[in-house]
């Protein structure tokens, strides 16, 4: 949409009389751009609050107040405090709209909203409009009934396209991919314009566009949406390789890709997300991740820790404001680690059946969302899994990740055994597959390791040998938790498809 057909459609929405508008962005100089634009043609005075300069005729706008035979006196700076401000806005005469900018940190206040409100009463006879412009507003109930809400149009790609060339023009030529040119002016939709012309003058600036430019577009347009301490932006992921194992899930992820990074182009219907289930420290939290590097998309992980508030309905509005976050940063693959701890809602003694309302909240995201968010949600214990969210069509498909078999722990010796730097032929690891039945990947891991140190302490460079040493003197998990994992496979059975 042009700017033109989005003054238009603000021309329309004030013309329908409402006595509040409200537009929650980032975008406060696109929007007063608007105003300015339908200033000039409703011949209405306008003007802006905010708290550093108090009530003022809108600047820049092109109608001056003479015109209208002289407006209320009102001196700027008396009308700093909200309070005074909306006395203020009571004396302006017929037909005036005021913007207040920033204004949501005041709605909690009953007296700010019972002032608002009278305005809003007195809007039919006198015809005068308020806006509340800001990100973030929470609008309290006794305003509801007399707002219209006003979105405005995030940047879309062709917009990005046409600032990059400008700025390319003034900066000249640069070097690089242009898949990651591409990639970073798709992640660049959706933030406000001056964040977007800033990145890429950033950007421009060393003449090169790599990876590390899209990393900092990420971390930028994470921060400036918010929610950063909710979504946790992962950096360095694993790949697919580095996963052992797993092959029916590698294969289902595979077929997915192209559908996922462009539907339309593979004419199927784009993946939407799956659950991970299975045994603690079989290599969940690794595929997760493993995922989006395949996928060369971004990574975030919700942390429900953050989430959880001691007050009521904030966990679920975080939740909210956190999806809402993920959208915009789509595509991406969102990772809800231990989604059965988050949603039983243990964590919020003050926000009791927070974790139900979460779930509804999440429910909903995942039935409506229509942007291009991959959602990996892992779980390894079914008390806490709400059977809700395990009905037929909210995930793609629920893989359960068992404990590895011997192909695959081999597999995962060769990895770490490689990644520690420890040499070691078929040979010398088809003992220690045989010595780790009912490992998990994790303990495998953690073997070699220990390994590592205790040669270390010996003096001695680490061999396969010491790793079976470790194997030895660990009880797995198939020990220690047999009952509980027998459990899970049984649940499992026949409830998912296996990973492997
Ligand atoms: N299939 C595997 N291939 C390679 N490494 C593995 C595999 N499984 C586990 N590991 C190793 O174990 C580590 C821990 O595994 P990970 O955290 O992914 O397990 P998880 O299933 O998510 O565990 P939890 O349920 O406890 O969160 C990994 O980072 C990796 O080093």
């Amino acid at each position: 949409m042009s700017q033109f057909q989005e003054a238009d459609e603000l021309f329309a929405l004030l013309n329908t009389k409402t006595p509040i508008v409200m537009i929650e962005t980032h975008e406060e100089k696109r929007v007063l751009s608007l105003f300015e634009r339908i200033a000039a043609r409703s011949q209405r005075e306008i003007w802006t609050w905010s708290a550093s300069r108090g009530l003022k005729v809108a600047h820049g706008l092109k109608v001056s107040l003479t015109e209208f035979g002289g407006s209320a006196s009102i001196d700027a700076a008396d009308t700093k405090q909200l309070p005074e401000a909306l006395q203020a806005t009571d004396r302006l005469p017929g037909g005036a709209l005021v913007i207040f900018l920033d204004v949501h940190p005041y709605l909690s206040n009953p007296l700010i909203t019972r002032a608002m409100k009278e305005i809003a009463l007195k809007s039919e006879g006198k015809g005068q409009q308020i806006v509340f412009v800001g990100h973030d507003i929470e609008l309290p109930a006794e305003l509801v009934p007399f707002t219209s809400r006003f979105e405005v149009e995030p940047m879309t790609i062709d917009m990005v396209r046409k600032l990059f060339k400008e700025e390319l023009d003034r900066h000249g030529g640069i070097s690089g991919c242009r898949k990651t040119l591409d990639s970073l002016m798709r992640h660049m939709v959706g933030l406000p314009e001056p964040s977007v012309r800033h990145l890429v003058r950033l950007t421009l600036t060393d003449g090169v566009i790599c990876t590390a430019d899209l990393a900092r577009v990420l971390s930028a347009k994470q921060e400036t949406l918010g929610a950063a301490e909710l979504l946790v932006f992962e950096q360095k992921l694993p790949a697919m390789e580095e996963v052992a194992g797993m092959k029916a899930l590698k294969r289902w992820l595979l077929l997915r890709r192209e559908p996922f990074l462009d539907p339309e182009a593979a004419g199927l219907p784009a993946p939407r997300g799956v659950l991970l289930l299975g045994v603690q420290g079989a290599g969940k939290s690794l595929a997760a991740k493993a995922i989006a590097s395949a996928w060369q998309v971004p990574l975030f992980r919700m942390d429900f820790g953050a989430l959880f508030d001691k007050y009521q309905g904030e966990s679920e509005r975080k939740l909210r404001e956190a999806l809402k976050v993920a959208d915009a940063m789509s595509p991406c693959v969102l990772w809800m680690d231990e989604i059965e701890k988050g949603l039983a809602g243990g964590q919020g003694d003050g926000d009791t059946g927070a974790g139900k309302r979460m779930l509804g909240s999440l429910l909903t995201w995942m039935a409506e969302r229509d942007s291009s968010v991959f959602l990996v949600a892992t779980a390894n214990d079914i008390e806490g899994l709400p059977p809700e969210l395990m009905r037929k069509g909210r995930f793609d498909e629920i893989f359960f990740v068992d404990l590895p078999s011997a192909e695959v722990r081999h597999s995962i010796f060769s990895i770490h055994l490689q990644k520690h730097r420890i040499e070691a032929d078929d040979a010398g690891i088809a003992p220690l597959v045989e010595h780790s039945e009912g490992f998990s990947g994790a303990e495998i891991e953690a073997a070699v390791v220990a390994a590592r140190y205790e040669s270390h302490a010996r003096g001695e460079p680490p061999q396969p040998e010491a790793v079976m040493r470790e194997l030895l003197r660990t009880r797995p998990l198939s020990v220690t938790r047999a009952e509980a994992i027998a459990e899970l496979r049984d649940w499992a059975a026949d409830r998912t498809v296996s990973a492997d």
